[in-house]
């Protein structure tokens, strides 16, 4: 179990020291243009599995949304903070 925050510090530490068979590196490397597809592809199933499927199958979803999405800040160089300050 872990928090936004903490996964953000763990991704932001694969960005740094580039373990091998890190899928977070993988996706770092192949750019902006495929993390943005993989966000909205998560978003979409988000929505199906929030019409369609269990709450556990949504939570599921929803934390793989998450994760892309800090595939994608990491990818800009936009931190937690300068999200926080627009909440
Ligand atoms: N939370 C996640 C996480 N959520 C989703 N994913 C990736 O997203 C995939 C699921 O997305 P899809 O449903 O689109 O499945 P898919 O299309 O078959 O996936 P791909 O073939 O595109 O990878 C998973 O197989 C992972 O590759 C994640 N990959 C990593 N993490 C966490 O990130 C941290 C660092 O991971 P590594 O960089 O892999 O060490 C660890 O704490 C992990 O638990």
């Amino acid at each position: 179990m872990k928090t936004f925050d903490e996964l953000f510090t763990e991704l932001t530490d694969r960005a740094r020291t580039r373990p091998a068979g890190s899928g977070t590196v993988e996706a770092l490397d192949a750019g902006v243009h495929a993390q943005g597809k993989k966000v909205l592809e998560e978003a979409g199933e988000v929505w199906i599995a929030a019409e369609h499927e269990s709450d556990d199958r949504l939570a599921e979803e929803i934390s793989q949304l998450l994760y892309r999405v800090q595939v994608l800040m990491l990818g800009r160089g936009v931190t937690t903070e300068d999200v926080y300050r627009y909440l």
